[in-house]
């Protein structure tokens, strides 16, 4: 199973393609905006979460409101195209040679836009000097696209009862680092109703977190670092629950799922560092704080603790998988970094359209899309299937086997 994105944020849209997926999956076009409606979650956002409204349209795939085998074909419109502003049409033209359009050369540090010029080239004609179509295949506007094509695997997922949730432990300076600070409250929705309790419940915050006290203090510091004209980042937790025993292998390091996990985070603009259960700080304390002891009841295997996060040897242990990411400030700051022309290579300060202040509640979101297709992928793998009633059969009698 694979999926393909294309699209610039401010071209006319996205589109999306997911190949491999068995026939018979219950999606409908609802299923899929339930998760591009929590994307635009959280407070922090700019200007442009004013003008987007993403509800897909399904071109091809699904039919009676289940999947055929086929292709599923996916768009979503940039709104930002026609109601942003007069000249996107123009700055983004398919044809002609942009006689007249405003060419962007000032590069941001720590946004894609110089080492994007520098590979493709955008110092020159027919696009340069202008880090224009860096900046807009860059953007995580993609990430719409990518949360529309994830959202039909985990649509799979939750008929099997996958659930994928996740919730913010840090913003900046407020938060958590060791999950012991939040393992009970998480814990309590976990079992109450899995991961889709866990999202369910971060989604009622403006920040994405567990705990009224906590979420305000946040709220405040995202306020202050915008009056001072700066970014934050962040980290959050994704929990996936009802995996069952066995998927990814140790048989090669491709295989192992927990450095699949790790690639579906990185894989995400601006994420730079990913734990899987207790993560660093299993570094620093000692083998018997750290392994989870293995318990027998009846026919049923299980472990008393899950400081490994779900994974043991690179394969689903069968208890919740547990990663967490970590989101750098957004690049794109209202006070001036240096930079300097690209047409002309004088030093110049960047400036400032308008942007996110954070973006980690967003990111939490997508972040649960891409992990949730990791585990879709890794589950066809173990169990195959054409049409869903198969995989369905196949999972559910290795789970009454219970090994
Ligand atoms: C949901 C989300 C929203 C983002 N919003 C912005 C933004 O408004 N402004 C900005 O400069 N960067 C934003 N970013 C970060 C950039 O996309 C990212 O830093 C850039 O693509 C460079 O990639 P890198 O940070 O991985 O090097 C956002 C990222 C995510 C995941
Ligand atoms: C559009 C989205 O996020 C965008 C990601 C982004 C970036 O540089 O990554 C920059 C901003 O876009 P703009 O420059 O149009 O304000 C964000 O709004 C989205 O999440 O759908």
């Amino acid at each position: 199973m694979r999926y393909l994105t294309a699209g610039e944020s401010h071209g006319e849209a996205l589109v999306g393609i997911v190949e491999g997926m068995p026939a018979g999956v219950p999606v409908t076009p609802a299923d899929i905006d339930e998760h591009l409606s929590r994307r635009w979650l959280g407070y922090g956002r700019g200007g442009r979460a004013k003008v987007e409204r993403d509800q897909v349209r399904v071109l091809g795939g699904i039919r009676f409101s289940h999947t055929m085998g086929s292709p599923v074909a996916l768009l979503l419109p940039n709104a930002a195209y026609e109601k942003d502003r007069a000249g996107w049409p123009e700055t983004m033209a398919v044809m002609g040679d942009g006689d007249g359009v405003e060419r962007v050369t000032l590069p941001r540090p720590g946004h894609a836009d110089l080492v994007g010029a520098q590979k493709y080239g955008f110092d020159r004609p027919p696009h340069g000097p202008d880090v224009r179509p860096v900046i807009d295949r860059s953007s995580a506007r993609e990430t719409a696209m990518r949360v529309a094509c994830c959202s039909v695997a985990r649509q799979m997922l939750r008929a099997l009862g996958i659930e994928v949730g996740s919730h913010v432990v840090r913003l900046g300076e407020v938060g958590l680092d060791d999950p012991a600070g939040w393992a009970e409250d998480r814990d309590a929705l976990l079992a109450e109703g899995g991961a889709r309790a866990l999202y369910e419940k971060a989604d009622q915050s403006e920040v994405r977190m567990l705990g009224d006290a906590l979420s305000e203090r946040a709220i405040e510091h995202i306020k202050a670092a915008k009056k001072a004209g700066d970014t934050l980042g962040g980290v959050y937790e994704v929990v996936a629950t009802g995996v069952p025993v066995g998927l990814g292998s140790y048989a090669q390091g491709d295989r192992r799922l927990d450095g699949r996990l790790a690639q579906a985070i990185l894989s995400i603009q601006a994420q730079k560092a990913v734990e899987v259960g207790d993560g660093w700080l299993a570094g620093r304390r000692p083998g018997s704080e750290v392994h989870d002891p293995i318990t027998r009841d009846g026919d049923r295997w299980g472990r008393e603790s899950n400081h490994a996060g779900g994974v043991e040897g690179g394969i689903s242990n069968g208890q919740p998988l547990v990663v967490r990411g970590t989101m750098k400030p957004i690049p794109t700051l209202i006070k001036p970094l240096g930079t300097a022309d690209l047409a002309t290579g004088e030093a110049q300060p960047t400036r400032y359209e308008r942007s996110d202040v954070t973006s980690v509640p967003a990111a939490s979101t997508v972040a649960e899309a891409t992990v949730a297709w990791e585990i879709a992928v890794a589950l066809l793998e173990r169990y195959g299937g054409d049409t869903f009633g198969a995989l369905r059969e196949r999972v559910e009698a290795d789970r009454e086997r219970g090994f």
